[in-house]
């Protein structure tokens, strides 16, 4: 019997699986600690954030927002006189995504003495990794002392009657559209699907939104869900709320789709986006060969190591440990592991193992950044108040009027939007900031570092905002809590 030649086994200090970019900030830290990496990848160098997600959608989603603040202000009003030139917005995303094109991630990679192995990669017992090229024969990747699984997530399709052949959306289609749909279904209605109906509806398909919950970003504040829904309306946008879709029927690859719901209604559209939340790409990896359960979520511990493997060899970052799906999370994620990477390899203890720590991942739950770029923009860090109410803490909730504030006034007229600070009462700090309207995106970071350095309320009284700017809202939720 001949016996299949094995591959020869190429040692590194530290194995990457997976190139988005959580996986490159692991890789460039463990760099930095003096470590050899190699990092795999099987499609992409730069993961689904920079060519299907963040980037494309961002790029598109920018002429939107700009667009509608020429027009929210007399003046600047007048020289808007015509709609989105589609093909322009679509140019602009195209030069962001590089058509598609890695090459200079990979040059970025090589200029940090990171070893880019092109393939897809699977875990092979503990610290082997097997990666099979789409051309020759397969590699082996040996880890002296980690390896690091940064794979992402996939888009999850609900097991719906009709759907696997009626060739509906995922987030990559839609951001990667090449041509504006007259009419678009979106199904669901967190992140994505908020995002994507703002902007096609911009673009001008007529949208319709089939949400099953009771309103739109049902993780952040219900004011946030209910100023967009206002806005989607008022764009010609139908929303509905509390619907499930039943099944799907396409009868021809061309032609219409047709959703049916529950409750007997269709919806016929030319495309359908169904953004219903991601799943883990761990289905194929190779975790079976290290005792772990394919297909799921792989829990870690706070320095990101993977529970329950003999040895500690193996981490996890990124939307795979389902932490926080979001990319500045996975790369904070990706920072931590590769100071924790090159100091266990050092043989030192860990130092700084307290939350806030420099071995340890704190902020990815306990105060997570996130805007939505929608129209009105939402943004929020920490807690919400049922949020806060559930975890049993004492809160004051502090609600100001956003377009009360001068500087939104001068922002945009009529600026519509909203605020809230969720004060927690026995630590005397915030527990949760959440901002509604044009522009909030950028004044975010003020709430996390809020949030993150937990300023006393005292303190943070005294951190004055520059007049007229929106940034004023700080001034007014503080006068209100202070009475
Ligand atoms: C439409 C959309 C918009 C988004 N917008 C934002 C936003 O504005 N801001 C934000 O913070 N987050 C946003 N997100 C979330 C963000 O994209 C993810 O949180 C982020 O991409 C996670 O990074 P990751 O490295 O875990 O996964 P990915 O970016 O998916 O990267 C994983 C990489 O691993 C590779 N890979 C997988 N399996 C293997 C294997 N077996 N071998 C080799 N390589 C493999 C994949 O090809 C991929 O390149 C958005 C998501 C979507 C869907
Ligand atoms: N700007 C950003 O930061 C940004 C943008 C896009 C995505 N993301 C991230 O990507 C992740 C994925 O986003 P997403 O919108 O796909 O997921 P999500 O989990 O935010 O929302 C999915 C929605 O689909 C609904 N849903 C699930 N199954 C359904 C079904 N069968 N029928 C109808 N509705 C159904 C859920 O109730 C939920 O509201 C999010 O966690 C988000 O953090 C971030």
């Amino acid at each position: 019997m001949t016996r299949t030649p094995q591959p020869a086994e190429e040692q590194y200090d530290v194995v990457v699986l997976g190139a988005g970019p959580p996986g490159q900030n692991a890789a460039a830290r463990c760099r930095a600690a003096g470590l050899s990496v190699a990092i795999v990848e099987r499609e992409l160098v730069g993961g689904e954030c920079s060519y299907w997600a963040c980037i494309p959608s961002k790029t598109l989603l920018r002429p939107v927002s700009a667009l509608s603040a020429a027009r929210a202000l007399p003046g600047s009003r007048e020289a808007v006189t015509g709609n989105l030139d589609t093909a322009a917005v679509f140019a602009r995303r195209d030069s962001f995504v590089r058509r598609w094109n890695d090459a200079p991630e990979a040059v970025w990679l090589a200029s940090e003495g990171i070893d880019l192995v092109r393939g897809h990669g699977r875990i092979d017992g503990a610290r082997h990794v097997l990666v099979q090229p789409s051309e020759g024969g397969p590699r082996r990747l040996v880890a002296r002392h980690a390896v690091v699984v940064s794979t992402g997530s996939r888009a999850v399709l609900p097991p719906l009657p009709g759907l696997s052949g009626a060739r509906v959306w995922t987030s990559r289609e839609a951001t990667s559209a090449e041509t504006v749909p007259r009419r678009l279904a979106v199904v669901g209605g967190g992140v994505v699907g908020t995002e994507m109906a703002t902007l096609f509806q911009s673009l001008g398909s007529a949208v319709t939104m089939l949400v099953r919950d009771e309103g739109l970003l049902p993780r952040m504040e219900p004011f946030a869900g209910e100023l967009v829904v206002k806005a989607l309306s008022e764009a010609g946008a139908e929303v509905r709320t509390g619907t499930s879709v039943a099944a799907v029927v396409r009868d021809s690859p061309e032609g219409p789709i047709t959703l049916i719901l529950d409750d007997g209604e269709q919806v016929v559209a030319d495309e359908a986006l169904f953004a219903t939340g991601r799943a883990p790409r761990t289905d194929d990896i190779g975790l079976e060969t290290v005792g772990l359960d394919p297909g799921g979520r792989l829990p870690v511990d706070d320095t990101c190591r993977v529970d329950g493997v003999k040895g500690g060899w193996l981490y996890a970052i990124g939307d795979v440990n389902h932490r926080a799906l979001l990319t500045h999370q996975g790369k904070y994620q990706g920072r931590i592991v590769g100071a924790v990477i090159g100091a266990r390899a050092q043989g030192v203890p860990l130092l700084e193992t307290d939350p806030w720590g420099a071995h340890v991942a704190t902020a990815d739950r306990a105060a997570v950044p996130q805007v939505v770029f929608s129209e009105p923009e939402a943004a929020s860090v920490g807690l919400t108040a049922a949020e806060a109410e559930r975890r049993g803490l004492r809160v004051r909730v502090v609600d100001y009027d956003l377009g009360q504030v001068t500087g939104a006034s001068v922002y945009a007229e009529g600026y519509r939007g909203w605020a809230r600070m969720v004060v927690d009462l026995d630590r005397d700090v915030l527990a949760g900031v959440t901002f509604v309207g044009p522009g909030v995106g950028e004044l975010l970071h003020s709430a996390t570092i809020a949030v993150v350095a937990e300023v006393p309320m005292d303190r943070l009284w005294h951190a004055v905002p520059s007049f007229p700017t929106i940034s004023e809202i700080w001034l007014r939720l503080l006068e209100t809590y202070r009475g």
